[in-house]
């Protein structure tokens, strides 16, 4: 059985996109983690999944899954490189697109040179599925056993967990250690993405994402809205940040509580092929 696939990437952060609006796709834990193994499949850090639109207003379903298998119901460089998919497959010829993601949708919009504006959604601190408690305010929490230290950290939602700590240089901020360690802590029993970063300017910030169910990620959008959201809501950042990821730029527009957040950057096809599933188990 084969199955084909796009490989695309948003600032490095890469994928493995696949067509489910023609026949439906189920891929289980293994076979996501079969896909995404770099030295057995085809190797990517998320595997995004087109697939028919669920509610009466949308384009399309949007479905992620982590190179570890598991579920996400975010991933904002994934939808850009989305946007320019389902366009240049010919699935659709709009500009703006609505899609159904797990928990809520998101719209899409193409601007010139293959980049694109990513409307995430309004970001919810003190999320449900963050229950953390007993920590100094909604803005800061606090852990004493991280690796042996305390890490403080600010945690959101934007359709995704995210806790993002702010550090004084993000080239040594010690990210193979604290991201695991706060990734999997009980306190996020979901797990969370991890988000490190540097206040350069008032517009601009440097940003190092240990992504949940991935690893440290050439760059991760949603974890760019977030850490922006942070600092614009903390008044050091102002509502436009440029976010330098090591993968490359990202700009992220908020105009506070209550409000959409935007991601806008390019999406880029690297090329197509044919998976054969056999070939991908080990
Ligand atoms: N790379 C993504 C986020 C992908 C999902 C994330 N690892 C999670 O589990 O929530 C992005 O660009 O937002």
């Amino acid at each position: 059985m084969s199955l084909r696939f796009t490989k695309m990437h948003g600032l490095g952060n890469d994928f493995v996109v696949l067509d489910g609006t023609r026949e439906s796709i189920t891929l289980d834990a293994e076979a996501a983690r079969a896909i995404a193994d770099r030295h057995f499949g085809i190797g990517c850090d998320q595997i995004l999944i087109v697939e028919p639109a669920r509610s009466a207003n949308a384009d399309f379903g949007y479905r992620i899954l982590n190179s570890d298998g598991s579920e996400s119901g975010q991933c904002g460089n994934g939808a850009r490189c989305f946007a320019r998919y389902v366009r240049e497959q010919g699935l659709t010829e709009k500009n703006e697109i609505v899609v159904d993601v797990r928990d809520g949708q998101m719209v899409l919009e193409s601007l010139d040179d293959h980049h694109y504006r990513v409307a995430l959604g309004v970001p919810v601190f003190e999320p449900a599925d963050i229950p953390l408690s007993g920590f100094n305010t909604a803005d800061e929490y606090r852990l004493d056993d991280i690796a042996g230290r305390t890490v403080r950290f600010a945690a959101l939602a934007i359709g995704n967990p995210h806790a993002v700590v702010r550090v004084d240089d993000v080239d040594t901020a010690d990210v193979a250690t604290i991201g695991p360690a706060l990734e999997s802590h009980a306190a996020f029993p979901a797990r969370v993405n991890v988000g490190f970063a540097q206040l350069v300017t008032p517009e601009r910030i440097r940003l190092r994402v240990y992504e949940r169910g991935a690893g440290e990620t050439l760059a991760c959008g949603s974890g760019a809205a977030a850490a922006a959201v942070v600092g614009i809501r903390a008044g050091v950042l102002d509502p436009s940040v440029t976010v330098d990821l090591p993968g490359g730029t990202a700009t992220v527009d908020w105009a506070g509580h209550g409000k959409q957040v935007y991601l806008s950057g390019p999406a880029e096809r690297v090329f197509d092929g044919e998976l054969l599933l056999s070939n991908t188990s080990r």
